[in-house]
């Protein structure tokens, strides 16, 4: 095995505070070092922060961005030594080092040029800057059968947006006959409406809810419409044409009071009735939310059926009617493919991704879907690439790792489960 393939086992991992390891293993992974910033060019095309809005501090691609490789045993030394992907300071000068790509050797300027060729020709298009939208707190809780007291929403949404997310979804005005969880929609708006930091748009599903969700003091809206005839039926009770009437009244009504309304697609791979769904419908739907003005248009993969195969087929047809700046993505984990498909989305050109915190979810009326993906393990991933989302990880960890205790269940996050575990590890050492 090479050092390559070989993991990086918990075992090997200094002694460190979870904060020095998340920000080694993950955030760091952002920051531009000291010792880095010789590098003088971002050699990822078109990432360079200097030309883009969404970047707040000058970045650039270096090793940290792939912190998995940082430490690697080098078998001319027989010790670990850190290597440097694309960087000027990156380790020279030994032939070994050309187990990393066989065919050639490592210590080359031309190496430096073939990695950036591999990067730009696979992160290419990636965004700088990733806006999350976590849906914990509606989407998350929605399908839990216990009734979750209304204290312990309001202190999860605190601690989500003290975390850095710049948006929130904080719950719905639908009929509590038809999601009960959700009942107290209006003593949970009332109580976080006033929050700073980030926006807190609560679901509507008719003219009733919008006007219930302002007298509670949301100041943004999201209407939700399916691609999918049956799906429609049995989450709002009417058909798609009929949602499509009611949204326009509450788009209208918005309009008037200013108030900002995003639009869902739900089903836009599958429909837990009606099997696939086929991209044109999805478009279709997607356009006429944008034409009655939604601003944003959120493609959801409800039943997590999808896979890079099937996205980019659906993203596709979107992108033809709605303009990619106008589109996010919404994936649920059913089948473990929310990573993939949201990589493959960022490569097409989409800027924002929904995701829940710890992985709650489920829709009560989309039997055997699972959680949406999770958000630690988003930002994790778009860490990793050297994506910016301005979340704090540990924050983030913290407020899974409450709502988890409170719903007396593990966390759905894999980065929450491993960070936590090499936690555990590192207080024997
Ligand atoms: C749309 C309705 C209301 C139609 O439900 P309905 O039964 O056809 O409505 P209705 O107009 O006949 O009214 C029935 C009762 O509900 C009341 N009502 C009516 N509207 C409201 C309201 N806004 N708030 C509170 N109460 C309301 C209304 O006043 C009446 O009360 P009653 O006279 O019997 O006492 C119902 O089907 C409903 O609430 N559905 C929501 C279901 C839901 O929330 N599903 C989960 C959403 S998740 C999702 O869609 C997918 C997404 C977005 O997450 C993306 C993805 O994952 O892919």
């Amino acid at each position: 095995m090479s050092s390559l393939q070989e993991p990086l086992g918990f075992d090997k991992l200094p002694s460190m505070n979870t904060i020095e390891r998340i920000q080694r293993f993950s955030s760091g992974a952002c920051r531009p070092r000291a010792d880095d910033r010789g590098m003088g060019h971002c050699w990822i095309e078109g990432r360079s922060c200097s030309s883009s809005n969404s970047c707040e501090e000058d970045y650039e691609y270096t090793r940290e961005s792939f912190p998995w490789k940082r430490h690697t045993r080098d078998p001319c030394q027989g010790n670990r030594r850190t290597t440097s992907l694309g960087s000027k300071n990156m380790v020279s000068g030994s032939s070994c080092d050309s187990r990393y790509f066989p065919d050639h050797q490592y210590s080359s300027k031309s190496n430096d040029k073939e990695i950036q060729g591999i990067a730009n020709k696979f992160l290419k298009g990636i965004p700088n800057f990733v806006k999350i939208v976590e849906v914990g707190p509606r989407d998350g809780l929605q399908n839990e059968k216990n009734i979750v007291p209304t204290d312990v929403k309001v202190e999860l949404i605190h601690r989500l947006v003290s975390s850095g997310l710049p948006v929130v979804e904080a719950t719905s005005f639908v009929s509590p006959k038809w999601v009960p969880q959700l009942a107290d929609a209006r003593d949970v708006m009332e109580a976080v409406h006033g929050l700073e930091g980030s926006r807190l748009p609560v679901l509507t599903p008719n003219l009733k809810g919008f006007e219930a969700a302002v007298a509670a003091g949301a100041k943004e809206v999201a209407v939700f419409a399916s691609a999918s005839e049956s799906f429609s039926k049995s989450n709002i009770n009417c058909s798609i044409k009929e949602s499509l009437a009611r949204y326009r009244a509450v788009t209208h009504a918005a309009k008037e009071l200013s108030i900002p309304v995003r639009g869902y697609v739900s089903c836009v791979i599958g429909c837990p009735e009606e099997g696939s769904i086929s991209p044109s419908k999805v478009a279709y739907v997607a356009k006429e939310l944008h034409d009655m003005g939604c601003f944003e248009i959120s493609l959801g993969d409800t039943i997590g059926v999808g896979t890079p195969g099937t996205v980019v087929a659906m993203l596709e047809a979107v992108m033809a009617v709605v303009p990619v700046e106008k589109l996010a993505i919404h994936f649920h984990d059913t089948y473990g493919q929310s990573l993939p498909n949201i990589l493959v989305s960022l490569q097409m050109g989409i800027s924002v991704v929904d995701s829940s915190v710890a992985g709650l979810g489920g829709c009560p009326y989309a039997k055997g879907a699972s959680g949406n993906v999770a958000t630690e393990d988003v930002v994790f991933m778009l860490h990793g690439l050297g994506v910016r989302t301005n979340v704090d990880l540990v924050k983030l960890l913290s407020a899974g790792d409450f709502i988890c205790k409170q719903l007396g269940r593990p966390s759905g996050s894999k980065t929450a489960v491993a960070l936590s575990r090499v936690t555990a590890d590192a207080s024997k050492i």
